[in-house]
């Protein structure tokens, strides 16, 4: 058993599942919050230097999972591994936002494609020379027919 507590909360303007965008390439410019617990706040120092964060959080509106699900970019099932469907054997999503600003231990987020009230689990700057790479395949996500800012989330993971 490993247990995580949240640190923080992420608020943003998705009150519902449905109707919501898949990624943050297909919510530019929506604005979110992170608001951290204030004992976390002192971790904070220095991230304002970077212009993206990772957002690691606890999908809590998902119960239970499938190993193949038909996910929101396909019309054919897929291994749940092989996707970002939010109902998972441990759900949790991770999400590179813009940091626009830091204030008073709130951070100020655009490109936001979290539910409202959903569990902050960890933060990270996001580095280019580390996490982006070059020469990438992408699967079956070569072959969807719409851009991901085409999509958005229906009722099939509520
Ligand atoms: C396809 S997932 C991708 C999330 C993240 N970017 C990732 O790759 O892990 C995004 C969808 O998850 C669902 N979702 C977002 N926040 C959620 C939450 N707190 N609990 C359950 N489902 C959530 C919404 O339907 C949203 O459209």
């Amino acid at each position: 058993m490993i247990e995580f507590e949240s640190i923080g909360i992420i608020h943003s303007p998705f009150r519902t599942l449905t109707g919501m965008p898949i990624q943050p390439a297909g919510a530019a410019g929506v604005p979110g919050t992170v608001e951290v617990n204030a004992e976390y706040r002192a971790g904070l120092q220095d991230l304002d230097g970077f212009s993206h964060v990772i957002l690691l959080y606890h999908f809590h509106g998902s119960r239970g999972f499938d190993l193949q699900v038909v996910p929101f970019m396909d019309t054919q099932p897929r291994g749940v591994f092989a996707t970002r469907a939010p109902k998972r054997p441990n759900p949790l999503g991770l999400s590179v936002v813009r940091l626009d600003r830091i204030e008073d231990g709130m951070m100020h987020i655009l490109d936001v494609d979290v539910l409202d009230g959903t569990p902050l689990l960890d933060i990270k700057p996001y580095v280019p020379a580390f996490d982006a790479q070059g020469a990438v395949r992408t699967g079956w996500i070569e072959s969807a027919r719409r851009s991901v800012a085409e999509h958005q989330a229906d009722d099939r993971f509520v």
